[in-house]
């Protein structure tokens, strides 16, 4: 069963076609890099598969929930959005099991703790986020967003403003998300050289359009990631 599956996915906001018409599916277990130029319409199709906005036509699921039963797909996945805030005075293990508790999980400290450890924290458990660097606050997201273990992890920009061994450590962290938990990660990114490293497929957008989609290796062909997606956005240009 395909863990996302857009039909004729489209979004407006009044006279601006944001998505128009994505058709795409995607299996547990891989990282899909999602790509495309500022205002291609990465952010908006994330908000669309999380339910956060409604489409303006087409039809969705995500971990075969169909896009109109928004609380159960909400159980079902796991987000971490562009700009995530978090609360200073909290240590990080507080605010994971807060979290947790609100999954109603009853298991909320052990579910912190193990999770604070996968992520690279499990040192840094009790000291306060405000203590904590900007890639230390995003691994801290990243562990929020596998509370509920979901089936679907979507995570915009993760690596956004991290020196290389914080993007490094968040790149690790995502490939060992889809393996040990065969959950399906959505990674939303500017940095190409980040998707060859953790994507095994990827979706290219350009001005609300699907320009590819597939496994890294067909999309790219004999050329570079770069070159393909130049290629497909500067296409995109010329319409
Ligand atoms: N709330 C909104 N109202 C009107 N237009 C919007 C709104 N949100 C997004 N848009 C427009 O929809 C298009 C897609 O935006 P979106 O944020 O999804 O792109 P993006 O690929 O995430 O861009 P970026 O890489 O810059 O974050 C853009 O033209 C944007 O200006």
């Amino acid at each position: 069963m395909a863990s996302i599956e857009a039909r004729g996915l489209s979004k407006r906001y009044g006279a601006r076609n944001a998505l128009d018409g994505l058709t795409f599916a995607t299996d547990p277990g891989e990282v899909v890099g999602l790509l495309g130029p500022n205002g291609a319409g990465k952010t908006t199709t994330i908000r669309l598969l999380t339910t956060i906005l409604e489409p303006t036509a087409g039809t969705f699921t995500v971990a075969g929930i169909p896009g109109d039963r928004p609380t159960e797909i909400r159980r079902r996945i796991g987000v971490l959005p562009e700009s995530a805030g978090y609360p200073p005075r909290q240590t990080g293990a507080e605010y994971l099991r807060y979290a947790a508790r609100l999954y109603s999980r009853r298991d909320a400290r052990d579910v912190a703790d193990r999770l604070l450890t996968d992520v690279g924290l499990g040192d840094r458990a009790g000291s306060r986020i405000s203590s904590y660097s900007r890639g230390m606050k995003q691994r801290l997201g990243i562990a929020r967003a596998l509370i509920n273990d979901p089936a679907v992890v979507f995570l915009d920009e993760p690596t956004l403003g991290l020196d290389p061994a914080g993007q490094r450590e968040i790149l690790a962290t995502i490939g060992e998300i889809a393996v040990r938990r065969n959950a399906t990660v959505v990674l939303s990114t500017h940095t190409l050289t980040e998707v060859e490293q953790v994507c095994g497929s990827v979706l290219i957008l350009d001005h609300g359009k699907l320009r590819t989609a597939g496994p890294i290796g067909e999309v790219v062909g004999a050329g570079s990631l770069s070159d393909a997606f130049l290629r497909l956005t500067e296409e995109a240009d010329h319409d």
